[in-house]
């Protein structure tokens, strides 16, 4: 193989194994996804986000006085320091909310600092308790001008989160979609916002840093800013025909379409079937004629064209719509999922750890000698 080959195959470390893990498998065979031995399929079928979170943050699925414990736990880290509120007020409305975020849980770690790595798990639970508020408080303040109580009376994450987004009790169809969504986000390997999180841990750093790394690089939109990037384009179409004849000129002019491809999977998203039928439901629920037709044209186009699949971007885009969530907070949802992941890599990062600190090859100017500035034409 040439050398200029070895680089091109080696273009972000596709297919190179940077380091062991026990909580997740993904792209087995092309396909599949497991979190810690178990099947994706079956978690978003049989478990809700709790126990899934007690999976991926303690190692096994929780007995049921094990989980009603855990929820009760987490209900009662809801609560946002009042200097944290005062932080996301000074946030302008026209921030994105990715970057409040980032800035929430850098500040809740000057606030609630890591003093030693003895108190991992209690840090990992309060985030994933306090980002719903984190994200709802900035948006309703900023964009509405209204202070919103972030502790609900919601026992689960994902009605707690709609609740708070919505500013009323959510309809129970929406809070088992936003159930299944989150444990579909929860965790993917060593996806580059996970790794990341992984960098960051590897030096040592506290618990706040690492994650605060894993948001701003989910942030982006070849990562989870997908979501958000796909909602958009969904949108610009208003019927299957024009879906299609726009994304084949997108294509023709090279553009991206967001919510297609994976950098693993060479089949199929296996999360894409369970949201893409949730979609579907909620479609129906409410009286959609256009974006979920839209949205299955684009990826027939997509496959015809490309042979590419939705990942678990695309239908999560028309899911989160439907329920009402504005699209600048689909991506923070992702956050509120993602923690459990990120914790869980950290943890395991810290529990067998090693400086991450790959070689680079070189490829500018071979040593030359040093021009003084005189003479420098
Ligand atoms: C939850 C998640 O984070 S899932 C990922 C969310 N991100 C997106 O949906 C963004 C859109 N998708 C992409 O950009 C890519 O598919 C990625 C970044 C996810 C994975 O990409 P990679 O493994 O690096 O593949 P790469 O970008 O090299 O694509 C291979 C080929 O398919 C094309 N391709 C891949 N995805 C797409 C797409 N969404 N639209 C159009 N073409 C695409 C590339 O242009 C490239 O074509 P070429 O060989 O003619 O140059
Ligand atoms: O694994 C990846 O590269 C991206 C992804 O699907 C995820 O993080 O859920």
């Amino acid at each position: 193989m040439s050398e200029k080959k070895q680089v091109t195959n080696q273009a972000g470390l596709r297919g190179v194994n940077a380091g062991r893990t026990a909580i997740c498998t993904c792209g087995v065979e092309g396909m599949g996804l497991n979190y810690r031995g178990y099947d994706i399929i079956e978690l978003a079928g049989k478990s809700t986000f709790e126990e899934v979170a007690y999976l991926l943050l303690k190692g096994e699925l929780p007995t049921r006085s094990q989980l009603n414990a855990y929820v009760k736990r987490l209900r009662g880290l809801r609560e946002l320091p009042g200097a944290l509120k005062e932080v996301l007020e000074r946030i302008p409305g026209t921030a994105h909310p990715m970057d409040v975020m980032r800035t929430g849980c850098s500040m809740l770690g000057t606030l609630e600092p890591e003093a030693g790595f003895d108190r991992q798990q209690d840090i990992a639970d309060r985030l994933l308790a306090a980002f719903p508020g984190i994200m709802a408080y900035w948006y309703h303040y900023a964009r509405h001008g209204r202070r919103v109580d972030t502790v609900t009376d919601e026992p689960t994450l994902a009605g707690h989160a709609l609740h708070l987004i919505l500013g009323r009790t959510p309809k129970p169809l929406h809070r088992d979609a936003m159930d299944v969504s989150l444990v579909l986000y929860a965790e993917h390997e060593f996806n580059a916002s996970t790794f990341a999180v992984r960098v960051a841990t590897a030096t040592l750093s506290d618990f706040y840093s690492a994650i605060t790394a894993g948001i701003g690089t989910l942030r982006g939109p070849l990562h989870g800013g997908a979501n958000e990037a796909a909602m958009a384009l969904i949108e610009r179409f208003t019927s299957p025909e024009e879906a299609a004849e726009g994304v084949k000129a997108m294509l023709a002019r090279k553009e991206k379409i967001m919510g297609f491809g994976h950098a693993v999977y060479s089949i199929s998203d296996p999360r894409n079937v369970v949201i893409k039928q949730w979609s579907k439901r909620l479609a129906e629920d409410t009286g959609d004629r256009t974006l979920f037709p839209v949205s299955e044209a684009i990826e027939k186009t997509m496959w015809d064209a490309k042979r590419l699949f939705p990942n678990l971007d695309f239908y999560s885009a028309s899911t989160y719509h439907f329920m009402g969530v504005p699209t600048d907070l689909f991506t923070p949802l992702f956050v509120c999922s993602r923690i459990t992941g990120w914790a869980a890599h950290l943890m395991e990062q810290r529990a067998d750890n090693r400086l991450i600190r790959p070689n680079a090859e070189y490829i500018g100017p071979s040593q030359r000698a040093y021009v003084p500035i005189e003479q420098r034409g």
